[in-house]
């Protein structure tokens, strides 16, 4: 399948299959994640009239006779006659009646009386003047990054509605070793350590990686297993699409009656790729997406399906292409050469120096390392036959 329409595939997949995701989190846990509802005022901003120095908050024509002190968290105090001030703390409640705030630093103190010069409403926040009570702030949709947490609070928000997909992974082969120097014929696990990273960025959580021998029996099980998962997890398996004799994913998915709606991608790396669901074609279960095993080959592959899915099962934009809007796009300046079939996905640093913004190639770009990408910005995607300048970029997870 052409590398844009498995993208298109994995995004509708993630969209018909999101009703349903979304939970309730303590703002300290929901870091990351996407709102599921909009998120509406639940108090102004300022949630009161409040002060915006400290000073005296004055009513009427001045010289002003002091009658008291309002301090922030202090509450109302009593109102104030034309003539009348009070001597106020920056964030404390402006008492009814009040003109304006005139600041120390204008101020002319003496004994019980003070004077200067003031405008109406100066160094006065009002109620709701920056947002009423009741309006809806954000979208559903929008990533909760620590500035929406902070806002959300300052909103008087306890918990927030979020969706975030939920991810399994198992990690297939016989010769896969999980820690310290692999010996001569095995291969230190390059795929999971990516894959919580990955998650995250497309607003999910991976909750486990499994080791698996190579072996129909076991995968078979795991797939099972993953059915009792909420509809819309994810199963990720890393390292068992192609058509080798230990790769037994088909095998297991056809037992399965599984749905598999993208069997190999015409892309490089990462060409053998796979996205199926198990469940009905209009109630999708376990959603599985099968990576290769080739660790630069697997990168590619999540930039294609998994994080597309995840981003759209969370319902927000993919961060690959930078959010919402047209995906960035790069000369690319450097030896490049296109595939005559399939796009190719090149690891590139972005130069900013000079005259103009350019994609540079930084070489390490073959399927089994990773040497390139983890020092590159993006992929530059090169369609069939590309003849340049410009290429769209993917961004890569930081
Ligand atoms: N006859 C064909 N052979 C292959 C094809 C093909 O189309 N026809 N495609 C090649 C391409 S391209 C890739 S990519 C690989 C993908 O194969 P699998 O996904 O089945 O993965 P394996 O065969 O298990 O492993 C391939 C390679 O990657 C290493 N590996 C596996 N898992 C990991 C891991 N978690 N971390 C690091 N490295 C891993 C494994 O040792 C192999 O060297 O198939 C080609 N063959
Ligand atoms: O396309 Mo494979 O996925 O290059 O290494």
């Amino acid at each position: 399948m052409p590398w844009e329409r498995a993208r298109a595939a994995a995004r509708r997949l993630g969209e018909r299959s999101r009703p349903g995701a979304a939970a309730r989190e303590p703002l300290a846990g929901a870091l990351g994640a996407t709102l599921a509802e909009d998120l509406v005022a639940l108090v102004g901003i300022p949630s009161y009239d409040a002060a915006a120095m400290d000073g005296y908050a004055v009513a009427g024509a001045g010289p002003w006779t002091v009658v008291g002190r309002a301090l922030a968290g202090g509450g109302p105090s009593v109102g104030l006659r034309p003539g009348q001030a009070v001597e106020i703390a920056t964030g404390a409640v402006v008492p009814e009646g009040a003109l304006a705030v005139l600041p120390y630093e204008s101020a002319r103190r003496s004994g019980r009386t003070v004077a200067g010069e003031v405008q109406p409403e100066r160094h006065v926040r009002r109620r709701g003047e920056d947002t009423a009570a009741g309006t809806a702030v954000l979208p559903s949709g929008t990533v909760v990054t620590p500035t929406v947490l902070g806002l959300a609070a300052s909103l008087g928000y306890d918990t927030l509605t979020v969706r975030r997909p939920r991810i399994a992974a198992l990690v297939t082969g016989d010769e896969i070793a999980l820690a310290g120097v692999p010996a001569p014929g095995a291969v230190r696990d390059a795929i999971g350590p990516m894959l919580p990273g990955l998650a995250a960025w497309a607003g999910a959580r991976l909750d486990r990686v499994d080791r698996l021998a190579d072996g129909a029996a076991d995968l078979a099980s795991a797939l099972h297993d993953a059915a009792r998962r909420p509809a819309g997890s994810v199963l990720v398996v890393c390292g068992a699409s192609s058509r080798g004799p230990a790769d037994h994913l088909r095998a297991v998915l056809d037992e399965a009656a599984a749905t598999v709606l993208v069997d190999g991608v015409a892309c490089r790396p990462g060409h053998p790729q796979l996205l199926a669901h198990t469940g009905p074609p209009d109630r999708p279960e376990t959603l599985v997406v099968g990576l290769p095993g080739n660790p630069h080959a697997a990168l590619a592959a999540g930039l294609t399906l998994l994080v597309p899915l995840l981003a759209a099962l969370g319902g927000r934009p993919d961060p690959a292409s930078g959010g919402a809007g047209a995906p960035p796009r790069l000369p690319v300046r450097g030896d490049v050469r296109p595939h005559g079939a399939d796009t190719r996905l090149v690891p590139v640093r972005i130069d900013a120096d000079g005259e103009a913004a350019c994609a540079r190639p930084v070489g390490h770009d073959r399927p089994g390392t990773l040497r390139g990408a983890a020092g590159a910005d993006a992929l530059a995607v090169l369609p069939p036959g590309w003849s340049g300048p410009d290429a769209e970029l993917l961004w890569l997870p930081r």
